[in-house]
């Protein structure tokens, strides 16, 4: 009989932790208390969402996360490094995407110069734009297009394409399909399952949980400054008294 090998005795500890961990983290904004000890576990390659009624701390933990808001008490790990006092240039740089609620896009670039600026390690890689605008077909039609005259569904797009346009370990998103018609949601979320097939990490907000249901691997449940909930997503999917105690609504009611 074969003899097991020394990396099946002791898988890689690397691969062991999840990619992204947060542990009691406390923000302050000015002086407001706003998370009051986010335990928050993102594994590797997997799709995490992020849920919670309004005003339950979402925003303000991706913030945090991405060094926007600094953690006035806690720690962040991201890849087996503390990234909790590091400045935002370097957290990108150690592989974290972050698209914010508000489609970061420059509106009077084309969609092409969008990229181009969002590209830090050198020219555009043809192959990878390719592939982006395999599930975005609306870049490629408007490449030459200044972003502002695209409508919202699309400057989302070219949000997350400049978010991806370079690989990243882990991508943060903030509710991607706020204001959009059902249409444009269902190309969304069919990007982030094609992105997730393709081994990427997401930490997604979302509002609507119908929308997810089908595509978290995880769920977390924010409320009051704090993950009250976290588990398999269809733990949640499937038990409409947690649902309506959690988030004061049922996945089975369709919006
Ligand atoms: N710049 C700020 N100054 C003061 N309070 C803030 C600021 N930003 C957010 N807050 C407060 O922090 C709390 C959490 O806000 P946050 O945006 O993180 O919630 P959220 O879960 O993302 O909500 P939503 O789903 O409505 O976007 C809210 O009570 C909000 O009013």
């Amino acid at each position: 009989m074969e003899r097991p090998t020394p990396n099946m005795l002791a898988p890689d500890p690397a691969t062991r932790q999840p990619l992204l961990r947060l542990t009691g983290v406390h923000t302050h904004i000015g002086q407001y208390h706003i998370l009051h000890g986010v335990d928050l576990q993102v594994a590797r390659g997997e799709l995490a969402v992020l849920l919670g009624r309004n005003g339950a701390g979402k925003t303000t933990t991706l913030r945090t996360i991405m060094g926007l808001w600094r953690a006035s008490s806690g720690s962040i790990h991201f890849d087996g490094r503390d990234i909790t006092r590091l400045a935002t240039s370097d957290i990108a740089r150690a592989g974290i995407a972050y698209v914010p609620e508000n489609m970061a896009v420059f509106s009077d670039l084309t969609v092409r110069e969008n990229l181009v600026l969002a590209a830090r390690d050198g020219p555009l890689d043809a192959a990878r734009v390719d592939w982006i605008c395999g599930f975005f077909p609306a870049l490629r039609m408007f490449w030459h297009r200044p972003a502002g005259n695209l409508s919202g569904g699309q400057k989302q797009m070219v949000a997350i394409a400049r978010a991806i346009v370079e690989p990243r370990k882990l991508l943060l998103v903030d509710e991607p399909t706020k204001g959009l018609a059902p249409a444009i949601v269902h190309s969304l979320m069919a990007a982030f399952r094609e992105l997730k097939a393709q081994g990427a990490t997401i930490l997604l907000v979302e509002q609507n949980v119908h929308v997810v249901r089908a595509l978290g691997d995880t769920a977390s449940v924010m409320d009051g400054g704090r993950v009250v909930h976290a588990g398999p997503m269809a733990v949640l999917a499937g038990d409409a008294a947690l649902q309506q105690r959690l988030l004061g609504l049922s996945l089975d009611t369709q919006p």
